[in-house]
């Protein structure tokens, strides 16, 4: 049997950085070496199983990603913009790979990221669970099926603490729509609508937004055509399914040579073999 892969899990008090390590015990070929918090936290020197609410795991929380590297394979990280840049530097120094889920980053700190996985292996993925990849998949070849004359528009729905907007997903299924029609979402995207703000562009992708109490994330596109409407809906009932396929990707990315990864890339679905016509 393969010895265990080694993680450090970043940002552990957050929702998902609990979310991951009550994921990772549950696993023979993970383990967790090292839990990074929040310099200053209260928190830091407490065991990350007790901060996540599982069995005591004697990984005592740290903040210091640098001095524990050298008992890690692999890096997934949750935390916020800054955090997730400064932990990348630190992981280029040491070239330990990268699973990457936090939202919100500008394309040129994108570009950061992509200049980093020349060195390392590095995945970034806003959305670690399995079915919003399939619909990631899929979608470039429905909206070509589907030809002209159908309004796109993406409505996500998220708990009152997300920071970002529209959510990382929202954006990936907008790009996915955008690639079926063989435009830039940056030429096509309409991200607010007010006051008078006039009738829908055609061939524009609308995005709308609804935060609210606890919901963990759900995602809708929204395919309009002349008296017809395909939507294609993800919920998400609880975070331990993008926990899974955080650790799923960690476990694959510590066999692969350097590079720029996504989720697609875990599963299997790039190789347009999951339709006939699929991208
Ligand atoms: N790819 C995917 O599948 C998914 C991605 N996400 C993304 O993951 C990210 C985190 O989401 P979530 O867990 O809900 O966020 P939370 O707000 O629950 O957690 C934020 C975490 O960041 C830490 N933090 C805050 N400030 C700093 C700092 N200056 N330096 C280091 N750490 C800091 C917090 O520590 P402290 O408690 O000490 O303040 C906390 O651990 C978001 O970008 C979200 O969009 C979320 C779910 C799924
Ligand atoms: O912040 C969250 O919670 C989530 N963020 C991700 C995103 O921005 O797409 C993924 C998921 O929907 C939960």
């Amino acid at each position: 049997m393969h010895p265990a892969t080694r993680l450090a899990i970043t940002a552990v008090s957050g929702r998902m950085g609990r979310a991951l390590i009550q994921a990772v015990v549950a696993r023979d070929d993970l383990q967790l070496t090292a839990a990074i918090g929040r310099s200053g936290a209260e928190y830091l020197g407490q065991d990350a199983g007790q901060l996540a609410g599982v069995q005591t795991l004697g990984v005592p929380v740290t903040a210091d990603l640098t001095a524990v590297l050298n008992q890690v394979d692999v890096v997934i990280e949750f935390g916020p913009v800054a955090a997730a840049l400064a932990h990348v530097k630190t992981c280029l120094q040491h070239k330990t790979p990268m699973v990457i889920g936090t939202t919100g980053f500008s394309p040129e700190q994108q570009d950061t990221l992509k200049a980093a996985s020349q060195h390392i292996p590095l995945l970034l993925a806003p959305n670690m669970s399995v079915g919003i990849n399939v619909l990631l998949a899929f979608l470039p070849a429905i909206t070509r099926a589907l030809g002209e004359g159908y309004d796109a528009e993406i409505v996500e729905a998220h708990h009152r603490h997300k920071v970002d907007a529209p959510s990382g997903t929202a954006l990936a299924l907008g790009r996915a729509v955008a690639r079926g029609r063989d435009v830039a979402l940056e030429e096509v995207a309409c991200m607010d609508r007010n006051a008078i703000s006039g009738p829908r562009q055609d061939g524009s992708i609308g995005f709308a937004t609804l935060r609210g109490a606890d919901v963990v994330g759900e995602h809708k596109v929204w395919l309009a055509g002349a008296g017809e409407r395909l939507e294609l809906t993800h919920r998400a009932a609880s975070r331990l399914n993008f926990a899974e396929g955080a650790l799923r990707a960690a476990q694959w990315l510590s066999q692969q040579a350097p590079g720029f990864y996504d989720m697609q890339d875990v599963l299997g679905l790039k190789q347009g073999a999951v339709l006939p016509f699929s991208d």
